[in-house]
């Protein structure tokens, strides 16, 4: 997914955060976003995937402005630090939502190959998702995500506090899987990307994006 920021700005009760960020993240590019604290890191993430509205300025997914939000959300899959889980077993977990994009469900044997790679300690289909540690709900989140085969991945601070098992499941089962999509990461964490050199390094501030 090649997606385009043009002019954009964000000034939520006129406090400027940003202003005129122009910038074009390519298709299935990997990026990693830096930046001080408060300068609308995560903002713009939810900015991109329609999930709140910029102040002004465009965001151009694949040449046009996406029209179908349901649509767009789904092929533009944002993972937060703390991901949301329905209290419902893992199996549901994880075909609710490509139900209601009316997505097929993948055999048990390919869901318990992708839980396999995920959960080397081991996890069942008929697990309550409510039970799981923190770490293992953020691994479920991402499978969960990773089913609507999306087009983008935006990853908000998804390592910060996981412990370092999670941290290096989700970020290998990331760089390992998703390489047809375009990834961003925002992360105070540097090791993960040091000795990735596809990721394009930005550091964000009000002015624009510098590279790292
Ligand atoms: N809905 C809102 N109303 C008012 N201010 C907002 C709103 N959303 C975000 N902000 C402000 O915008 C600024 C940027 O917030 P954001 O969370 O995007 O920054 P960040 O770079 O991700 O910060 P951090 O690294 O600390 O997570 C903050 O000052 C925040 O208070």
């Amino acid at each position: 997914m090649k997606i385009e920021l043009r002019d954009l700005s964000f000034a939520p009760q006129g406090k400027v955060v940003f202003s005129q960020l122009n910038y074009t993240f390519t298709s299935n590019g990997n990026y990693l976003i830096q930046g001080s604290s408060g300068c609308g890191k995560s903002s713009l993430l939810t900015f991109i995937s329609s999930l709140r509205q910029a102040s002004s300025g465009q965001i151009i997914i694949d040449g046009q402005e996406p029209v179908n939000f349901c649509e767009h959300r789904k092929n533009c899959q944002w993972l937060r630090q703390t991901p949301y889980i329905y209290d419902k077993t893992v199996r549901e977990n994880l075909s609710l939502s490509l139900a209601y994009h009316q997505l097929a469900i993948p055999s048990d044997d390919e869901l318990k190959k992708h839980l396999q790679y995920l959960f080397p300690e081991g996890l069942d289909l008929e697990e309550r998702a409510m039970e799981l540690s923190g770490g293992q709900k953020h691994r479920l989140a991402l499978l969960r995500s990773y089913l609507l085969k999306p087009k983008a991945l935006l990853c908000d601070e998804i390592s910060a506090g996981l412990d370092e098992k999670s941290r290096q499941l989700s970020e290998d089962f990331i760089f390992n899987y998703c390489s047809e999509m375009t990834v961003i990461f925002v992360s105070h964490i540097q090791e993960s990307f040091e000795s990735r050199e596809s990721f394009t390094r930005l550091l964000m501030s009000k002015e624009g994006f510098e590279p790292l």
